[in-house]
């Protein structure tokens, strides 16, 4: 089995406070996996280890088994963090054109690009229009489109449906999942279970501690339980 994410024995702290103890996660190609805590717990400090944005304290990440943060691999992914990074004053494709162009896109690459991910999340219609006209959620649609605009091998997601209404949510599931048909692999963070549950498989965290991981379906079968909010509170994690 090749992982094309690992992380290996990951402790960290900030200050005197210990966010991290003794991570180790492996993630294979192609799977949809979930990192489910509460806030605080150290989701969003796990997934800025795997982009190579920050640096454990203590272990390593490899990506495709390159030791991180290495430049190369860095261009693999897609992130798109919790707070949208669009320039509001600029349209939808000046937003896209910059992005692209950050990636080192052709210009003919980058105007074939934006019109492939605005179809995805569906605002084509809305390409010249500044960002500060849209709505929280064409936003949140537009961060997706900047996240995937290079193709990226994977695509990491910083609770991305936060602030979405249940039809634009099923609508970015779609999208991913449809990512995942063409081999992207999709790492996603949440503090909702129903999320979860759409994860191939899922590492559930509390306090900086990996508690389970397993495939949704497994880790309920594992304790006889019917949810995956069971699941987590038979592991000692908290309600959400
Ligand atoms: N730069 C920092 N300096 C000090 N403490 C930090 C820093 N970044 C995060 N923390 C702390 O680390 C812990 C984990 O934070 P992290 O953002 O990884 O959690 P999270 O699970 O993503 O939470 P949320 O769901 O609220 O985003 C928190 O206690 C947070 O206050």
């Amino acid at each position: 089995m090749s992982f094309i994410v690992q992380m290996n024995n990951i402790s960290h702290k900030f200050g005197k406070t210990i966010i991290l103890q003794d991570i180790n996660l492996s993630i294979k190609k192609g799977e949809i996996f979930g990192l489910l805590g509460p806030s605080g717990s150290g989701k969003t400090t796990i997934v800025k280890m795997m982009t190579g944005i920050l640096s454990p304290g203590e272990g390593e990440v490899y990506l495709n088994n390159e030791l991180m943060p290495s430049l190369k691999q860095m261009k693999r992914y897609g992130f798109m963090a919790q707070s949208d990074a669009l320039y509001q004053e600029l349209t939808a494709r000046e937003n896209l054109d910059f992005f692209g162009s950050l990636y080192k896109l052709s210009k003919s690459k980058r105007k074939h690009r934006i019109q492939e991910v605005m179809d995805m999340v569906d605002l084509t219609k809305h390409l010249d229009q500044p960002v500060e006209t849209y709505s929280g959620g064409m936003k949140r649609r537009l961060s997706l489109a900047a996240a995937l605009i290079h193709e990226p091998e994977i695509i990491i997601l910083d609770e991305p449906t936060v602030g979405i209404d249940p039809v634009l949510r099923q609508s970015i599931w779609q999208e991913l999942y449809r990512l995942k048909e063409s081999g992207v692999t999709i790492i996603v963070t949440t503090h909702v279970m129903d999320e979860a549950e759409k994860c191939d498989r899922l590492a559930m965290l509390r306090d900086g501690k990996v508690i389970a991981v397993d495939s949704p379906e497994h880790l309920k079968e594992g304790i006889g339980a019917s949810t995956i909010e069971e699941v987590f509170l038979h592991y000692g994690g908290a309600a959400q």
